[in-house]
């Protein structure tokens, strides 16, 4: 489970201070998808990024399955798989190798580290791309070692900012397969996304962050019934009082 309590963050440079987060506060439960909309500049990537202990909050606190985030970093990430907002690959190294860095870092090893790594390539069908350098991967390929990356220690929660973009349909539901199984088998999911369909058809519960606020939360469902509308769009669309940050 990750908590998010009343967070509060602002950048602050010698011309002006940015208030990214403004109290925001949240839950994402075990055995759920929950997802994170907001228009661009909402403070969602700033939310994730506290998350991974990456920004410290300047007020307010994250918890990973109880443990803070800030008090026990490093327990805290053994809890959590990332799927950052940028990636990037070593490109000298094959994707096997990858996998195995991060595995390692997570403090798997041996034969067990061995048949985690195999199982990860196989469960995201890229075992024939394990040996090859990432040089030249293409964004989708790219896609599936990060993933791997973040998931061959088999994190109880798994955060992503912004999966999908740049992946073709065949990528993108393989993410979302992926996804699905990790939550029948009660993990915790929680991403950010613009994509208005996929967070209706995947998510269990939505929460709308909006000037670094909770603006509103619920199943997608519930959302439609606060705002009057059918459709999950357009319940955003009133919910935050604009229509930007909308990629349907
Ligand atoms: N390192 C930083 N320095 C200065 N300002 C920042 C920094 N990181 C984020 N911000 C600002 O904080 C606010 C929230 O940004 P954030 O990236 O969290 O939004 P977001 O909801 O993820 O947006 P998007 O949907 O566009 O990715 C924005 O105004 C952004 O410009």
């Amino acid at each position: 489970m990750i908590e998010v309590n009343n967070l509060h963050k602002s950048f602050v440079s010698k011309k002006n201070t940015v208030k990214a987060l403004d109290g925001l506060s949240f839950t994402a439960k075990d055995g759920e998808i929950t997802g994170i909309l907001g228009p661009n500049g909402a403070g969602k990537t700033t939310c994730l990024r506290t998350l991974y202990g990456l920004l410290r909050a300047d007020e307010g606190y994250a918890t990973i399955d109880g443990i803070k985030v800030t008090e026990e970093p490093i327990k805290a990430r053994k809890l959590l798989g990332i799927f950052p907002d940028k990636f990037g690959l070593y490109e000298r190294l094959t994707a096997y190798e990858q996998i195995d860095y991060f595995a390692s870092i997570h403090g798997m090893k041996g034969a067990n580290k061995h048949a985690a790594i195999e199982q990860i390539l196989s469960d995201l069908e890229m075992t024939e791309l394990a040996h090859r350098k990432t040089v030249g991967f293409s964004q989708g390929q790219r896609m599936k070692v990060t993933l791997a990356q973040a998931l061959v220690h088999q994190p109880k929660n798994f955060v992503l900012d912004e999966p999908t973009r740049g992946l073709d349909v065949m990528s993108t539901r393989i993410l979302r397969n992926h996804l699905a199984k990790f939550k029948e088998k009660g993990h915790c999911i929680l991403f950010s996304s613009h994509v208005m369909q996929e967070v209706a058809a995947l998510c269990d519960r939505v929460i709308i962050v909006s000037n670094g606020k909770l603006a509103a939360q619920g199943t997608p469902q519930e959302l439609c019934d606060l705002a009057g509308e059918k459709l999950l769009e357009e319940a955003f669309v009133k919910l935050i009082g604009s229509d930007e940050g909308v990629a349907a």
